[in-house]
């Protein structure tokens, strides 16, 4: 089902495992800091709807989505239940696109195998400025919100398993 088939910040509280004891690790690309800095704010939110203390939750920015990868393993190493990486990467004229795509996409499943923390895929990968604006809050919810979400269940899964 494609987003704009669902909205990406409605969750069922019920469905959702108690996170009180979890604490998590949120790093945040700056490019395109509009956008990121709203898929924060719904991740930030979800977190804290859910019961998980503000002083559980570290963030740290970085510059880029491709800085994603290293910021995501070092903040593994903060003892965090889950990562949440948050990033906007918006088609240029160039081939760039492609390449900061696949490799954040790669690093970052790539640190889900080596490690033992899950890290969350936060990282729009748009057409256009609008397509983000869409998914950060707009028309179609917030990934960010989705995120924080999906991050609670695999720390829950983690500590079960
Ligand atoms: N064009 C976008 C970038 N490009 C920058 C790279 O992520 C990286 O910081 C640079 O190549 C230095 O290593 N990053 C985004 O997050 N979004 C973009 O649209
Ligand atoms: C994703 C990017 O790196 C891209 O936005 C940069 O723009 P351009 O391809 O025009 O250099």
């Amino acid at each position: 089902m494609a987003t704009k088939n669902k909205n990406l910040s409605q969750y069922d509280k019920n469905t959702i495992p108690n996170a009180n004891n979890f604490r998590f690790g949120i790093v945040v690309s700056e490019w395109n800091e509009n956008i990121t800095e709203g898929l924060y704010q719904g991740a930030f939110d979800a977190l804290i709807d859910n019961g998980v203390p503000h002083n559980s939750i570290i963030r740290w920015d970085v510059p880029g989505s491709f800085e994603l990868i290293y910021g995501c393993k070092k903040m593994i190493e903060q003892n965090v239940d889950a990562v949440i990486a948050i990033g906007s990467v918006i088609q240029g004229e160039t081939k760039h696109f492609d390449f900061v795509c696949e490799g954040v996409t790669q690093g970052i499943k790539d640190l889900n195998i080596i490690t033992d923390t899950p890290v969350v895929f936060c990282v729009l990968t748009d057409n256009t400025m609008q397509q983000a604006i869409d998914r950060a809050g707009g028309k179609h919810g917030n990934k960010g919100t989705e995120a924080a979400i999906a991050a609670i269940k695999m720390a829950n899964l983690r500590s079960n398993n």
